[in-house]
């Protein structure tokens, strides 16, 4: 039984669709890449899936808590508290009561150790991402939904965040990533959505690959790997 189902989604703003008809299982323990290009939907179906949006059609069922690491230009940096302060706010919306994280252990595991006394406005674009990532990992859901989390990251720390998103999915955790990655860069993926306002492929990465050969012209510049 899949962690999350999606079955004939829609969403429109103001009459105009965003997203038609999307179908979407995830299952436990795995890592999914969610691919497509500028205005395909990625982050409106990640919205959908987290509640904030509500469908216009369709059903969304989960088994489990959902968390989302939004983009990072949809948060007021200049807020005056300190990244140890920013990771704690993920303790108020954790449902597990179990083994608690502290904040010290989640920015060490997102490279960020030494860096929690300092104000979140004194950080660069990539460490604020991980600052992000490190909140949504203190709310230990079930499923973890990433907006763009290596948008601004240079490549070694972008293998290192893909190490902890393995980790993650190796622990039980569900994850879907939004990204604009392609080519070699989806094989650290279990499997691959191509979103463009519906669903155009699904599968492995070789899967996705060979069943879109023409996709890189869709994607055009968009993407790199
Ligand atoms: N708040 C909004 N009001 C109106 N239209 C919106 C709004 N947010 C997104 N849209 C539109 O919905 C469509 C999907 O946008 P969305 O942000 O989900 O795409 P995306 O795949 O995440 O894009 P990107 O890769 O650029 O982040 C686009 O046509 C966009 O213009």
């Amino acid at each position: 039984m899949p962690s999350l189902s999606v079955r004939g989604v829609s969403y429109d703003y103001d009459n105009c669709p965003a997203i038609k008809s999307v179908d979407l299982d995830l299952h436990s323990g795995t890592l999914t890449a969610l691919v497509g290009p500028n205005g395909a939907g990625k982050s409106t179906l990640l919205h959908l899936i987290q509640g904030c949006l509500r469908a216009n059609q369709g059903t969304i069922e989960s088994n489990g808590s959902i968390a989302l690491m939004p983009q990072r230009a949809s948060i007021d940096w200049s807020f005056p508290i300190t990244v140890t302060q920013m990771v704690e706010l993920g303790r108020l919306r954790t449902r597990n009561r179990g083994q608690q994280l502290s904040a010290q252990q989640l920015l060490n595991q997102v490279g960020l150790n030494g860096l929690g006394a300092r104000r979140l406005d004194r950080l660069s674009g990539g460490q604020q991402q991980r600052v992000l990532l490190a909140r949504a990992l203190m709310q230990q859901t079930s499923i973890l939904l990433l907006d763009e989390p290596c948008s601004a990251i240079d490549p070694p720390t972008r293998e290192h965040l893909l190490t902890v998103m393995r980790q993650q999915a190796e622990s039980g955790q569900t994850l879907l990533v939004s990204s604009h990655d392609w080519g070699s860069a989806l094989d650290s993926y279990d499997r691959v959505v191509v979103l463009d306002g519906t669903v155009l492929a699904c599968g492995t990465p070789d899967e996705v690959r060979q069943n879109l050969t023409d996709m890189t012209c869709m994607m055009g510049s968009h993407c790199c790997g």
